[in-house]
This record gives structure tokens, C-alpha cells and sequence, in this order.
């Protein structure tokens, strides 16, 4: 199987490559199509980036499972089982990527009978690496990371994402939830185009909390772990436990910024992940 350390090495080494390789594309010409909406974006770097990721990872650890964002919306099962799972996101903002906004990450997560073992997320154009692993801390660039611990919502910066639907009804709930935090008032609410970086934003301490209903299972995986280990808390939404598969998210530097959110805001409707059975993630 490989013990955890040579999975999380060989994840380092192979983020650091596909960021190379990212790094490279984006200033090539983009064939870029669309899934779900006209603005949940895909470019052929996004499958060639996942195919050179899952193919390193597989010839080391054969007998692992994948799930991966691309392989997802070619059909493949998303479902999260005991077996060692390896949760990528080979190119996360992709939309930035489209537009050379450089706020673009390669992200794997790794889980061990549904337990996030290790996450690793790599910002391209920084090319800066957040690390962690259960138990051992986080880092990025090998300096330790450590949320910020704000416990008041009125000093604190959130970020979030819009997520893929634009339709009249998602639009003013995910306005109606903006303004709720606000009107806290929050010192500002920020969208960066990225899950993962908004989420290691946090972990740095650069951020005091996340929010969002629509990002996946490959936005999360990663990130959870490292903010976890830097000290922050990670939840539902609805302020029970992180549900990789439940494509909504509350992150935060303490459990005092994190319950507010959660008080405020009102639930946006995305289709599960695995599209039926419930994951907690311990
Ligand atoms: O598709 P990629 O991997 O670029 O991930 C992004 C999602 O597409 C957005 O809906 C979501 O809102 C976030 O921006 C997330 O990073
Ligand atoms: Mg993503
Ligand atoms: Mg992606």
C-alpha cells in the first residue's frame, strides 16, 4: 500500500510537476469548453494535468483509488470508500487559468478509510506548497502555518466563492448571505476564484474564515486537513461535521467566526458529490 510518508512525498513531487506543467499551459492557447454551466469552465490541461497525476500516483500505489475531478465528469464513480482514496483537483481555478489570473492550484488530498490522512496544494504561479498531515501540523514552504484565531466576526475577512450555478434564485441567495456578513460587519468579504488558495488563505492566517455551497469534494479534501492542522475548525454548513461529498463548506480561524456563519446563512442547493450515500469525514 505505501505507508503515508511515501504517498505524501510522492504527492509533493508530483503537485511540483503538474504545477510546472500549468505553469507552462497557461501561456499557450486554451481549448476551453464547459460541464454543468456555462461557467463551470474545463480546458484540455485540466484532463492532461489529472491524467499525469493519476498516472504517476498509480504506478507507485496500484492498488489505491481515484477520484479525480476530470475523471468525475467523464463518468467516473465519485465515491468515497474505505480503501486508500486519492481526492485531485489538477487544475483548481480553472477559470483563472483560463484568463492567466494567477490564482491557480494543483490539489490532492489523500484518505484512509474516509479519514483525510494528508493534503498538499500547490499555487502555480507563486509556486508555493501547503503541506499537512494529520497529526504532524501544516506548512507552507516548510514554515509552520497557524490560523489567525480571530474570534470576532466584525474583525474578521472572509472569503468565499460563487460556486457554478448563476441561475436568478442561486444568485440571491448567494448575495443574501454576502450582505448578511456584511452588514456584521465583517472588515471585508473576498472571492479569489480558487477554493484551495482561499482555503490556505486561512490556514496562513491571511484569512479568518471560508464559506460556500458548490465546491467539491477535490476543492476541500486538501485544504480541510491543512487548516485543521494549522488549528482551525472545518464544519457543514449547518455546523455539523465536514461532509466531503455534501458540496458545502464553513472554515474558520475559530469556533466563535465559524458558528456566526453558520447562523447566517441561508443553504444553496448543489447535487452530492457521490449523488446519494453520506460521508462524514472524521
Ligand atoms: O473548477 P475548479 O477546479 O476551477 O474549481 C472552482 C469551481 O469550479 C468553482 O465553482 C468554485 O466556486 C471555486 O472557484 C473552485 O475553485
Ligand atoms: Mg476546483
Ligand atoms: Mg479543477
Amino acid at each position: 500500500m505505501g505507508s503515508v510518508e511515501e504517498c505524501m512525498d510522492a504527492a509533493v513531487r508530483v503537485a511540483r510537476a503538474a504545477g510546472q506543467v500549468v505553469l507552462e499551459a497557461v501561456k499557450q492557447e486554451k481549448h476551453v469548453s464547459t460541464k454543468s454551466t456555462p461557467t463551470d469552465l474545463v480546458t484540455e490541461a485540466d484532463r492532461l494535468v489529472e491524467e499525469l497525476i493519476i498516472s504517476t500516483l498509480r504506478e507507485s500505489f496500484p492498488s489505491h483509488r481515484f477520484i479525480g475531478e476530470e475523471s468525475c465528469a467523464a463518468g467516473e464513480p465519485c465515491v468515497l470508500t474505505d480503501s486508500p482514496t486519492w481526492i485531485i483537483d489538477p487544475i483548481d481555478g480553472t477559470c483563472n487559468f483560463v484568463h492567466s489570473f494567477p490564482m491557480v492550484a494543483v490539489s490532492i488530498g489523500f484518505a484512509v478509510k474516509k479519514e483525510l490522512e494528508f493534503g498538499v496544494i500547490y499555487h502555480c504561479f507563486e509556486e508555493t506548497l501547503y503541506t499537512a498531515r494529520k497529526g504532524h501540523g501544516a506548512f507552507c514552504n516548510g514554515l509552520r502555518l497557524q490560523v489567525s484565531k480571530e474570534k470576532d466576526v466584525s474583525k474578521a475577512l472572509i472569503l468565499t466563492e460563487i460556486g457554478a450555478k448563476r441561475d436568478p434564485e442561486t444568485l440571491a441567495l448567494f448575495l443574501g448571505n454576502m450582505e448578511k456578513l456584511l452588514r456584521a460587519p465583517a472588515h471585508g468579504v473576498r472571492i479569489i476564484g480558487s477554493s484551495t488558495l482561499a482555503l490556505c488563505q486561512v490556514a496562513a492566517g491571511a484569512a479568518d474564515a471560508y464559506y460556500q455551497f458548490g465546491l467539491h469534494c477535490w476543492d476541500m479534501a486538501a485544504a480541510a486537513i491543512i487548516i485543521r492542522e494549522a488549528g482551525g475548525v472545518v464544519m457543514d454548513t449547518s455546523g455539523g461535521p465536514l461532509d466531503l461529498m455534501s458540496r458545502r463548506i464553513v472554515a474558520a480561524a475559530s469556533q466563535e467566526v465559524a458558528g456566526f456563519i453558520v447562523q447566517q446563512l441561508k443553504p444553496i442547493g448543489y447535487e452530492r458529490d457521490d449523488c446519494g450515500e453520506r460521508h462524514a469525514v472524521r
